[in-house]
């Protein structure tokens, strides 16, 4: 079994869903936290594109969250049986990319009167843009692929998980499927098992 080192930031943000993934496997992995004011200065110019999340496997560092929750959604066993099912996975995690895109600019706003202002257009506006899609994708028995547990059921719940706490209502309300997701990903054993972890953090 290789040994895996994920560095990120001490909140949710884009590791999130990766140390979801590690738990869902039941996959060992050291769970560092940095703190951005006092180590990230001095840590930035050692990672590959001087941003996190980084994983090292074996002494080997690799970055990018979606190429990191790949590798470990294989190991895991949630990517997708064929192919087809693997680029649809690739479709709603890049959709959400798009959305997180989005999202990560108006959180970094410093100016707190602006950024409630930019929260509540994104949420009266662009979200419901993404979630109309997202609704249309997801089946009504809650997953975005098969019928089973993917990657791409995680990264939304990790997606709505870190968002939600910013937004002005339940971003879900008249979401069934999307509520069907997420309570699939939530009713996963490990992951709530992880969850409860991340609670007491
Ligand atoms: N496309 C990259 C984006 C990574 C990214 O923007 N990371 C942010 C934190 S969420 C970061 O490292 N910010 C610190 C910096 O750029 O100095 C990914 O998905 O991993």
């Amino acid at each position: 079994m290789p040994s895996y080192k994920l560095t990120y930031f001490k909140h949710w943000g884009r590791a999130g869903v990766l140390r979801l993934l590690f738990a869902a496997g039941g996959i060992e992995f050291e769970d560092v936290r940095i703190d951005r004011e006092t180590q990230w200065p001095d840590f930035k110019p050692t990672t590959p594109m001087g941003q996190l999340p980084i994983l090292e496997v074996d002494g080997t560092i690799i970055c990018q969250k979606r190429a990191i929750g790949r590798m470990i959604a294989k190991k895991a066993g949630l990517a997708g049986k064929t192919p087809l099912e693997e680029a649809r996975i690739d479709m709603i995690v890049d959709g959400l990319a798009d959305m997180e895109t989005i999202f990560a600019g108006l959180y970094r706003e410093k100016d707190e009167k602006t950024k409630l202002e930019n929260m509540k257009k994104f949420a009266g506006e662009t979200l419901p843009m993404f979630l109309n899609n997202f609704e249309k994708l997801a089946s009504s028995s809650g997953h975005f692929v098969g019928d089973v547990l993917t990657w791409a059921d995680v990264d939304f719940f990790a997606m709505v998980f870190f968002a939600k706490d910013h937004l002005p209502y339940d971003p879900l309300t008249g979401y069934a499927n999307l509520t069907k997701v997420i309570d699939n990903v939530t009713s996963n054993p490990r992951i709530a098992e992880w969850m409860k972890k991340e609670a007491a953090q």
